[in-house]
């Protein structure tokens, strides 16, 4: 049972483009150190509602509230793979320490320098701090944009599909890093994914979109005949 207070509420939430309906009535209480799993077929309307929930996109019908307040929520956003141009000037230092500066560099704080350093030992980075960010493999910039996102410390991080071009063993360090912030620090987690062995290894909760409507529960209730149902009808 969930003891912890909320931070998000979600009421009765519905966005539609025009013409077309992606979803609709959907209410969602997401309270401080939970970890949800946000699943559901390609174009389904997952990364839609993270950017309903940013305040990128206003909704057609329904609220987004932080509670109890918008100020006390600091949100991290690790976006789905994004190439980088080859010739981007900044190393993957400087591109973490972007968040930190409020995207003015090179004037960091010995504080925020050393927040950077730790950050980059988290995250397995420190050996390619002084790499050009654009000459890093898909893999090592995913990381870097989940440090990115990680540096200031947020209250909720949002993951939209930002595990998927990883390998493995790097998933799996990167989900045991935010797992540990999950359980210390008590993070906040949206983790929105096709990986559903990863969905039922690290979240305690999900939430499924289906073109029907949608569903939510614990974990393992999240049943393989679900998800099959979910996507196929
Ligand atoms: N700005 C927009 N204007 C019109 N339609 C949009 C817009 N953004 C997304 N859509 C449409 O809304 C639907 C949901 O898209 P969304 O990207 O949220 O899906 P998704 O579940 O994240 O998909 P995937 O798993 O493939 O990433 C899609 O049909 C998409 O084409």
């Amino acid at each position: 049972m969930t003891t912890t207070q909320p931070i998000l509420q979600l009421d009765h939430l519905g966005m539609t483009f025009p013409g077309h309906p992606v979803f609709n009535d959907l209410t969602l209480t997401v309270h401080q150190g939970d970890f949800w799993s946000i699943v559901g077929e390609n174009g389904v309307g997952k990364t839609t509602l993270m950017r309903t929930i940013l305040h990128q996109l206003r909704p057609t019908t329904g609220t987004v509230r932080y509670l109890p307040g918008v100020n006390a929520v600091k949100i991290g956003y690790v976006p789905q793979f994004r190439n980088i141009d080859p010739e981007y000037p900044l190393t993957i230092r400087d591109f973490i320490g972007l968040n930190l500066t409020g995207w003015k560099l090179p004037w960091l704080s010995r504080r925020e320098r050393q927040r950077v350093t730790q950050i980059l030992h988290e995250t397995g980075l420190d050996r390619l701090a002084t790499r050009p960010i654009g000459q890093a493999s898909g893999g090592e910039k995913q990381k870097a944009y989940l440090a990115q996102a990680l540096v200031e410390q947020p209250n909720l991080l949002i993951l939209d599909e930002s595990t998927a071009s990883l390998d493995p063993v790097t998933k799996t360090e990167l989900l045991d890093l935010v797992t540990t912030l999950n359980r210390d620090l008590q993070l906040t987690v949206l983790f929105v994914t096709h990986d559903i062995p990863l969905a039922r290894k690290y979240s305690q909760h999900y939430l499924m979109l289906t073109p029907h409507g949608t569903e939510q529960g614990a974990i393992a209730e999240l049943t393989d005949q679900k998800v099959w149902r979910g996507e196929r009808v």
